[in-house]
């Protein structure tokens, strides 16, 4: 498939360009330095009696000052890039060999600098929280920044994020109340058996095998023990296993991701790996261990405000308005949605290529409409007291 360059818009505003720049700077989460120090020039470089700053970590506060404020709102962008060599035909591609920009955070950090510039620039009655958060991509920033001694005195009393949406048009947003992305598990399982020379397969007790055997067998729990009428997922995103092509492997590792939308689901779908894992062991005689990594809480938008949003997106005609159905991509934001009513949504950004591809080049006349969109959304609930 042939891309178009339509994605890219000829004359950039300053945000796109803010965009452009973070995008040729990826890094792996809690390891974001250049892309907290461009956030932080950028931010610097702002009126300073407006706001001020803290950083957590590779992340980074900003408190806006209203004029009068009873409230804060909390605006939060997260940072982090993926392990991906990109492979879009812009000029402003990844410096950083290997990571990449995929997941659209460059775009919304671009955006959420643009609303702290309007805001600085035209201050509302309430203050502002804006949150940049590091390692959205794993182990997950959301909770730990939520627990730090830097938000504490700067806690939102409402709070909205939004995530780029390949599938739909420029000028759309698209959410809903309740579970907009699903229960997340990291899955990381590591089979030790008895190396050997490939020619003795008999001698050995080759991971290569059953490894390959167990991929197949994760699926039957999403076929065979989790209700239809449930969702579940497991991928197994990458596998490593032996060191060259004629020595039977001693150990193999699979790594992936378990989606499901209900913590009891989640804890089925665990207990089966456990049960199927264990009858491995005995069946092949190799020791199977299981990590979970991270673990991220759904996003559930908080009903109320949610509902609010989106009779004002419609009213406004701001955006074109999608009630949409819950996707099974986590989001730490959810950490954000436990403690605080807010909401999530996604934003269309009109490109074939889905998240996580090395191609995905999101539509950058996304940008100002979000900018202009969440600025006009936060302006218009501080005045009108809603
Ligand atoms: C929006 C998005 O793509 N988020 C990621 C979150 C990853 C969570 C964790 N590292 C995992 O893989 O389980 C996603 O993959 O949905």
């Amino acid at each position: 498939m042939t891309t178009t360059k339509t994605s890219i818009v000829a004359d950039p505003s300053p945000f796109v360009s803010i965009r452009r720049e973070l995008h040729q700077i990826p890094e792996p989460g809690f390891a974001e330095f250049k892309t907290q120090q461009y956030l932080l020039h950028y931010i610097r470089s702002l009126p300073a009696d407006r706001y001020e700053i803290r950083t957590w970590r590779t992340g980074i506060l900003v408190s806006v000052k209203g004029t009068n404020p009873v409230r804060r709102f909390g605006y939060r962008a997260d940072m982090d890039g993926l392990p991906i060599k990109e492979d879009t035909g812009y000029a402003f591609r990844s410096t950083h060999d290997g990571f990449m920009h995929a997941c659209g955070h460059d775009m919304h950090m671009a955006i959420g600098l643009g609303v702290l510039t309007h805001f600085v620039q035209h201050p509302i009655r309430d203050d502002i929280t804006f949150i940049f958060q590091p390692a959205e991509e794993g182990p997950g920033g959301a909770k730990p920044m939520l627990e730090s001694e830097e938000l504490k005195d700067w806690m939102p009393d409402q709070i909205v994020a939004l995530h780029v949406a390949p599938e739909y048009p420029v000028g759309t947003i698209a959410t809903k109340p309740g579970i907009l992305f699903a229960n997340t598990s990291e899955l990381f399982i590591d089979l030790t058996g008895k190396g050997g020379h490939a020619a003795f397969p008999h001698l050995a007790n080759d991971m290569v095998i059953t490894a390959c055997q167990l991929v197949g067998q994760l699926q039957t729990i999403i076929s065979r023990n989790v209700n239809p009428l449930d969702s579940a997922v497991i991928t197994i995103g990458k596998i490593d296993g032996g060191t060259k092509q004629n020595i039977i492997a001693e150990t193999a590792r699979l790594e992936g991701t378990i989606r499901t939308l209900s913590a009891e689901t989640m804890a089925l779908v665990k207990s089966r790996i456990e049960s199927l894992t264990a009858g491995m062991e005995t069946s092949y005689n190799c020791k199977i261990d299981i990590d979970y990594g991270a673990n991220y809480r759904q996003v559930f938008n908080h009903e109320e405000t949610t509902r609010e949003f989106m009779n004002w997106v419609q009213a406004s005609n701001a955006m074109n308005l999608i009630e949409c159905t819950e996707a099974m991509t986590g989001e730490d934001f959810g950490y954000f949605l436990e403690a605080i009513p807010g909401f999530m949504f996604w934003l269309g950004v009109d490109t074939p290529y889905g998240l996580h591809h090395a191609k995905i080049e999101p539509d950058e006349r996304a940008v100002d409409l979000a900018i202009a969109t969440i600025s006009d959304y936060f302006t218009w609930k501080s005045e009108s007291g809603q």
